[in-house]
């Protein structure tokens, strides 16, 4: 039996990117600013004072970023839909020019052969919404439901995969518990009143999907396997409870219609009793998981590290990233196999994995040498097709990113880009990490 890898015959290879981070024009035509657009603008919270104000300018230079996917070969391309762009006041009036944007994008990439995948939410709410409460107002349920309907009845019939949430677990940790993120609040309190109401609109979107869509619809969670740092009973402990806090947190209320229980002992006191009926709204039935997958964390018991009480150990032979994230490709088999066994074989779509290393500027030729980013995507196909053969339900793949973009609160500095670009004359140009995955994606992995 020849040991080539070959992946699933439809296998699907994409690469990701969020609107905020890549489309500039945050209020051009009629576009609401979001809570991105006042977090950025607030000094302080994103490194060299960048903003999205213009970022990779993608909501002027759509077709030409397309034309860059179809040169790449991609089959699939995950992006998000900035909500304030589409119904500016978060609620009611569609702004006609910013539907049009995404609709314009859908055709061109069903053009050339793309498919859509579309993120509903990625961190960028609308401002007005949090200034009534946001995450923290049940009512956002019912103001995400109306702005999914809204998508899905202009979009369904050429979109056939949508994610409702990126990431529930950033926002409530980023935005709320840990203020490093928009809304930047620092509550323990809030924290998981977000989470909940986050899971709530999901199961409100979705039901409203089961009302009016024809296609699939999933979650997109970020996972992070958690190993304990010593065999000591503390340190096994911490690693559980960090495992219930990033992972559990989200998914076993989706599937099995309630918390970990770990949870109480993560928030104690500032753990809420939650009403039965939420369980029924957020436990709709999904067609995929979609799952964001980076590194590990090596975990131990640390007392004064509120409120999970866990901290990553460096692991001194290790690879990093330029964010700090070990380079461990057997956390996201060991992922991938864990979702399979808690709840029941998903079909699953990695809809991120990828690296920021410091990549070299442009050399002469036009080309880009990012080996170590090379070999990071390597080293993870081979993981997937791993799990793969073991059954587990794997359908497809995206990068992050397409494009080097602002990357939160760290702005440009960090690249994460299969595509370089540069910011001060918007040039993009293929890395060697590009033409490597388009010969992953022409030989459906045989290459790796
Ligand atoms: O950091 C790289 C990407 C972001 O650019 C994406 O917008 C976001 O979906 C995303 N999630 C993760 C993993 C979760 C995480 C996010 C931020 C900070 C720490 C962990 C990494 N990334």
């Amino acid at each position: 039996m020849s040991n080539a890898i070959e992946f699933p015959k439809n296998f699907l290879w994409g690469a990701s990117t969020s609107a905020y981070q890549i489309e500039g024009s945050p209020l051009a035509d009629g576009a609401g600013p979001s809570i991105w657009q006042r977090f950025a603008h607030s000094p302080g919270n994103i490194r060299d004072g960048d903003t999205g104000d213009v970022a990779c300018d993608h909501y002027r230079r759509s077709a030409q970023d397309v034309a860059l996917m179809r040169e790449i070969g991609l089959q699939a391309y995950r992006f998000s839909i900035s909500w304030s762009r589409v119904m500016p006041s978060g609620r009611g009036a569609v702004n006609p020019v910013g539907i049009g944007f995404y609709d314009e994008l859908v055709d061109r990439l069903l053009a050339q052969g793309i498919k859509p995948m579309v993120t509903l939410f990625h961190w960028d709410l609308p401002e007005t919404l949090d200034n009534q409460g946001g995450w923290l107002n049940r009512d956002i349920a019912d103001w995400f439901a109306d702005y999914a309907r809204v998508m899905f009845e202009r979009l369904d019939d050429r979109v056939t995969s949508w994610a409702t949430l990126n990431e529930p677990w950033v926002v409530s940790d980023g935005g709320y518990l840990n203020g490093t993120l928009a809304p930047g609040h620092h509550n323990r309190f809030e924290a998981p009143i977000a989470a909940h109401n986050l899971l709530r609109a999901h199961g409100a979107a979705v039901k409203v999907y089961r009302e009016v869509g024809k296609h699939e619809i999933g979650l997109v969670v970020n996972l992070e396997p958690k190993y304990p740092a010593s065999e000591s009973a503390a340190d096994q402990q911490a690693a559980a409870r960090g495992h219930a806090y990033m992972n559990g947190q989200f998914l076993d209320p989706v599937f099995f219609g309630r918390y970990p229980e770990k949870m109480k002992d993560v928030y104690g006191d500032a753990w809420p009793e939650w009403p039965a009926e939420d369980f029924e709204l957020i436990r709709q039935r999904l067609d995929f998981i979609g799952v964001n997958y980076y590194t590990r964390s090596v975990t131990r018991d640390e007392p004064s590290a509120l409120p999970v009480r866990a901290v990553a150990v460096r692991q001194p032979l290790a690879t990093y990233t330029e964010t700090g994230w070990e380079v461990y490709a057997r956390g996201l088999s060991d992922t991938l196999e864990w979702v399979a066994a808690r709840y029941g074989n998903p079909p699953l779509y990695i809809t991120e994995n990828g690296a920021a290393f410091f990549d070299p500027p442009v050399a002469e030729g036009g080309r880009v040498h990012d080996p170590l980013r090379i070999d990071y995507y390597q080293k993870h196909l081979r993981a997937i097709h791993e799990v793969i053969q073991k059954g587990v339900d794997v359908r497809g793949y995206c990068a992050w990113s397409l494009l080097d973009n602002l990357e939160w609160a760290h702005g440009f500095s960090k690249r994460f880009g299969i595509v370089h670009v540069n910011f001060a004359t918007q040039e993009r140009t293929l890395k060697d990490s590009a033409y490597f995955y388009r010969e992953v994606i022409a030989t459906n992995g045989a290459v790796l």
